[in-house]
């Protein structure tokens, strides 16, 4: 559920009419609401009320904005970051260092020693030699820096082939037949307070089944772990639940999430770490778009033209991935449109086909469920700039982002005196 409805035959964020948005900061633009943010992150941490000892770590790469990162940090969320521009927003949103978790098979040195300056709660070890790595760099600086080890299951998390990280073949995690031996080496290392293992087997996950395969296996390890006389007081879960793109699909809702991970858990006796990202932030934005003129078909139907592309919101391209598209004021009249954007490539596609809304040059219309995986994914591609981001509450909204046009982005550029 989120909230953004329609009132008086016009779609608002909370209490804010689009139009008003559109009219004031210009499209595209993103719309996050804060209720739905809040609630989302509410209704995740009930479904885990179970759990007798947790952090929830926001998956910030789902939606890096710093307005929207303190909203969750407000409501106790802590953060796993994959970068040190994520490490450094999380920590410019507030959130204690010791809930941030650097995850990530590809950690530089410089960001390494970044975690270890700001002392964040875990490093996600992706392999041994990023476990030495850091080892080496903590006992440097006289710490020991907590960790846990990321195994890679092989399960086969259902989805996209591009957002599943489970898989043997994926470059994710230590494969579980070498994590025995991993572990022993790791955590005989001075630098190193190893303390558990984390698993996250991919995104957009609509079936609990696979989930439960992969924790069965962290069970299994963790018992083996011991029996082999290490200390496990830390698993880190990952995220990965999913949430429905069209209207009327069916997801695992976080309370059946949280039953299973609480049925599975029961005996572990460790401190569990969650990382959500898309069922928090997913339905909690849209995309607010203008259409710039509807264009007659060739032998298909017409295509209606937004002045969002893909550069904005890059899922659709990327993924074949469906959003909903919504008129801000319907009319009650439908159509089938290929909707698209301006940019030069036939890529620029959101949707084939589509029944949608009937709409003309001028109208705006949404794309839903936008608040994950959208302006965090976007670039200046065909020098259109970066997209604006906005923030409702209530019956007010801010700017969290601005707009960054092509002009500023070309002043970050220079032709060299030897070309001039
Ligand atoms: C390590 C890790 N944790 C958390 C997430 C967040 O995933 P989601 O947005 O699907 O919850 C991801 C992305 O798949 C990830 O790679
Ligand atoms: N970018 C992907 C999700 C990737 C998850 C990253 N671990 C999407 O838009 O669905």
């Amino acid at each position: 559920m989120d909230h953004f409805t329609l009132r008086d035959g016009v779609l608002h964020a909370e209490d804010v009419p689009l139009p008003r948005i559109a009219e004031e900061v210009g499209t595209p633009v993103y719309v996050y609401s804060r209720a739905t943010l809040e609630r989302h992150a509410r209704v995740f941490t009930e479904a885990l009320a179970d759990i007798p000892s947790k952090l929830i770590a926001f998956a910030v790469k789902s939606n890096p904005n710093l307005a929207v990162l303190k909203v969750l940090q407000r409501a106790g969320f802590g953060a796993d970051v994959v970068s040190g521009g994520e490490l450094r927003r999380a920590l410019a949103a507030g959130m204690p260092p010791e809930k941030i978790v650097f995850s990530g098979v590809g950690k530089t040195r410089a960001e390494l020693e970044l975690g270890l300056a700001e002392g964040i709660g875990q490093f996600n070890i992706e392999s041994r030699e990023e476990g030495r790595e850091l080892a080496e760099l903590a006992a440097s600086l006289g710490q020991r820096a907590r960790a846990c080890l990321r195994i890679n299951p092989d399960v086969d998390a259902k989805t996209h082939e591009k957002i599943s990280t489970g898989k043997a073949e994926n470059k994710f995690g230590i494969p579980l037949v070498h994590a025995r031996e991993a572990y022993d080496e790791l955590a005989a290392l001075d630098g190193l307070d190893l303390r558990g293992v984390a698993v996250h087997i991919g995104s957009q996950l609509g079936d609990l089944e696979p989930l439960e395969t992969a924790f069965a296996k962290v069970g299994a390890l963790v018992d083996d772990l011991r029996a082999a006389g290490h200390e496990v007081t830390h698993v880190d879960l990952g995220g990965g639940l999913g949430v429905p793109y069209k209207a009327g699909e069916q997801f695992p809702s976080p309370a059946e999430y949280g039953a299973m991970v609480a049925r599975v858990t029961r005996d572990w006796g460790v401190h569990l770490t969650f990382e959500p990202g898309r069922v928090i932030a997913g339905n909690a934005g849209v995309l607010l778009t203008r259409v710039v003129r509807v264009k007659r078909g060739g032998n298909g139907p017409p295509f209606v033209i937004v002045d969002a592309a893909m550069n904005d919101l890059a899922r659709p391209a990327l993924y074949g991935a469906w959003h909903d598209f919504d008129a801000v004021a319907p009319s009650g009249e439908r159509m089938t449109a290929n909707i698209v954007g301006p940019i030069c490539e036939t890529g620029d596609t959101f949707a084939q086909d589509r029944e949608c809304d009937a709409l003309q040059s001028g109208e705006l219309a949404v794309f839903r469920t936008a608040g994950a995986y959208g302006a965090t994914m976007a670039s200046s591609y065909n020098s259109r700039g970066f997209v604006a981001e906005t923030l409702v509450d209530g019956d007010r909204y801010a700017v969290v982002a601005d707009r960054i046009d092509a002009g500023a982005i070309m002043d970050a550029e220079r032709v060299p005196d030897w070309l001039a």
